[in-house]
């Protein structure tokens, strides 16, 4: 029973050296990655309507900041309105909300974002385009651009056409990828 058990056991170490002679195919390319990085990110956010991840990565390919929609710290989630209407604008969240670019930028753990692209769930608004365009990025690649006919967008569009900053549409290779902890 024990040896027969051995030679089961040798002959999947050399089935699997065959293998291993040749790069593993369906590995997952940078892109899809990268996005994958920043929706998996904005799973983090509290905000019940639109959550946002954003994922700067360097001509390296290598991730330098990484953020989502979030209250500033300090501020308590709990504590902080999260709706989109109020009779003041003020119990809203727009006048607290951080956007996820600007929490990939105060995270950036690189001397700077020079060069750099940014990856992003949501088409980034004006603030965050200014943003973009002070810290050096070269290209945002973009998944929803829901807010398209909003002023916000328009600005940011306007600001990196000037600015020669590209913005793509991301083109994933593959519809879906599942992150199982079974
Ligand atoms: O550039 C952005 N980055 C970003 O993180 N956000 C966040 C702020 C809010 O929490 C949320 C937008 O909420 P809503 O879709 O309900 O208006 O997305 C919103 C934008 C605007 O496009
Ligand atoms: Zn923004």
């Amino acid at each position: 029973m024990f040896a027969l058990q051995a030679a089961v056991i040798n002959f999947q170490l050399w089935v699997r050296s065959e293998t291993a002679c040749q790069k593993r195919e369906g590995y997952l390319e940078w892109p899809d990655y990268f996005m994958a990085v920043a929706v998996l990110t904005a799973q983090r956010s509290k905000d019940p309507n639109t959550q946002v991840g954003a994922c700067i990565v360097n001509p390296e390919n290598k991730i330098v900041g990484i953020g989502y929609n979030g209250m500033p710290i300090g501020c308590s989630d709990d504590v902080m309105p999260w709706g989109k209407t109020a009779s003041n604008e003020l119990d809203t969240k727009y006048p607290y909300v951080c956007h996820a670019e600007l929490n990939a930028f105060v995270n950036k753990n690189s001397a700077d974002v020079k060069g750099c692209r940014i990856y992003v769930t949501l088409f980034p608004c004006n603030e965050c385009a200014k943003l973009i365009i002070q810290a050096g990025i070269k290209e945002v690649i973009f998944v929803s651009d829901k807010n398209h006919d909003k002023s916000e967008v328009k600005a940011a569009k306007r600001l990196f056409d000037l600015t020669g900053i590209t913005y793509t549409r991301f083109t994933p290779k593959r519809r879906q990828l599942v992150v199982d902890f079974d």
